[in-house]
């Protein structure tokens, strides 16, 4: 008898067990399943209704381009696929909205923690940034992305870039052909998608500005403005030259956001690029206008790049100057420098200069500016370098703006610490994601490619 009750004990223990694992598997599957949902995979607000996204593929993109294309013949062609019977498309939201056709795979919560830890040493105020960073974040599906480039197949030769184009100064740069050596593993539209690495700055001022807080939204769009341009630093190759009509689409669930880029005028070089992400649409064309003063090389952006908010609110603003230093002798880098005017449609405007790097300059890359009401007082001071980090102070500091130092100024935004395996490209570690094939994107190619 008392052999049998505990026998009976046991399998009740068993049972339990069994009981405790199941419900642990099935809050696991639940979790994911939220995870999923949040990440817009399934979401109605994240996702365009068919109609919508044809609209943006054709509509606007063809509206945003400014120079007509060098080839009519080309062009013919092209509209005449455009032309062509809806259904012969490749349709890039059936193939993003499948979870397995995402660039990546998903990663599990805990693998996230253990990247979080690896930043515990940050000061207070980076810690407070990126706790707001990961609670944009947050939302979003974890996604396992490479974290570095595959290795070279052979010894690369350098090639010296002075005997390259020594026969081309004062030509037009775009129209010298450089060895591949001087490429770096991107294409010109993936570069665009470079621009879009500090996303959140965008989900955070969609935020403030539902919750009132219109300067708060000037300053993060600021912040996101300069941020483009950290990824340029120490960066030395070309990207690869797309092909007229090229495109390329990038959709990370994991950022909230989904890019799409296309090569729309071959000479001159122009590339239509738009982005949407929660709460806001960002769009605009990348041109370059080349001049060559033979140890230098100046690249001035044409062009304008609009964000729209959901709830109406525009800003327009221009990329400023850069230029690429010591093309004959000594290391070669790139400055930016300029003035660039972020014209908002509603409370607040922001002014910000990216000083030049003059050769006794200790700290280069700063960019000064302020934030101004309708009116055209000066209510936020912004300070920082375009290569590190940006900061605001309310008030106008513009004129002492030693006072704007970072002990006193609150920070916007921090560049990422760079990859660990850093190649002769130094591309960062969003850079090595953007054409990384994964098994579930590699399906959705074209047989033989
Ligand atoms: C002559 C060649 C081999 C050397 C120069 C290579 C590097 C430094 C050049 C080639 C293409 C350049 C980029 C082309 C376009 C832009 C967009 C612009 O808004 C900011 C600068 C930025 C991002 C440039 C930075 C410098 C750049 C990366």
């Amino acid at each position: 008898m008392l052999s049998e009750f505990s026998e009976i004990q046991g399998q009740l223990k068993v049972l339990c067990e069994e009981r405790s694992i199941l419900l642990d598997t099935l809050r696991q599957l639940e979790a994911a399943n939220i995870e999923a949902e949040s990440s817009g995979i399934h979401d109605g607000d994240y996702q365009l209704s068919k109609h919508e996204y044809s609209g943006i593929g054709r509509g606007k993109y063809s509206e945003g381009s400014t120079t007509e294309s060098s080839g009519d013949i080309e062009k013919q062609e092209l509209e005449d696929v455009s032309d062509e019977d809806e259904t012969s498309f490749h349709d890039t939201k059936e193939h993003f909205t499948e979870p397995a056709v995402i660039c990546g795979s998903v990663r599990g919560a805990a693998d996230h923690a253990d990247n979080q830890k690896e930043n515990e040493n940050q000061l207070d105020d980076v810690e407070r940034m990126h706790g707001d960073k990961e609670d944009c974040y947050s939302r979003y599906a974890q996604i396992e992305r490479r974290k570095k480039l595959p290795d070279p197949v052979e010894k690369e030769k350098g090639v010296s870039l002075w005997s390259m184009i020594k026969d081309n100064v004062g030509k037009d740069l775009t129209r010298v052909c450089l060895p591949v050596y001087f490429n770096e593993p991107i294409s010109s539209l993936q570069k665009c998608f470079e621009d879009l690495e500090y996303s959140y700055l965008l989900d955070r001022a969609y935020k403030y500005g539902k919750e009132g807080n219109s300067l708060q939204r000037i300053l993060n769009v600021a912040a996101f403005a300069v941020s483009g341009y950290a990824s340029s630093e120490g960066r030395h190759c070309k990207p690869f030259n797309p092909l007229l009509g090229e495109t390329y689409e990038a959709d990370f669930p994991d950022k909230g956001v989904r890019f799409f880029s296309e090569k729309v005028s071959h000479h001159p070089t122009l590339i239509a690029c738009h982005c949407e992400g929660n709460g806001w649409k960002f769009w605009g064309d990348s041109n370059l206008r080349t001049k060559f003063w033979g140890r230098s090389i100046q690249l001035d952006p044409v062009g304008v790049l609009t964000l729209e908010f959901d709830d109406g609110e525009i800003f327009q603003w221009s990329k400023v100057t850069t230029t690429i230093y010591n093309i004959i002798l000594g290391k070669l880098y790139c400055d930016h420098h300029g003035l660039m005017h972020i014209h908002g449609n509603r409370d607040y405007s922001c002014k910000l200069k990216f000083k030049e790097q003059s050769i006794l300059d200790r700290t280069p890359h700063q960019v000064h500016g302020s934030v101004e009401d309708l009116s055209g007082k000066k209510v936020a001071t912004l300070t920082g370098k375009w290569d590190d980090s940006m900061y605001y102070i309310s008030g106008d500091f513009s004129g002492k703006l030693k006072d704007c130092n970072p002990s006193n100024a609150s920070l916007l935004w921090k560049r990422d610490k760079p990859p660990s395996n850093l190649t002769r490209y130094n591309l960062t570690s969003f850079a090595i994601t953007l054409n990384e094939l994964t098994p579930g994107l590699q399906r959705c190619l074209i047989p033989g490619i």
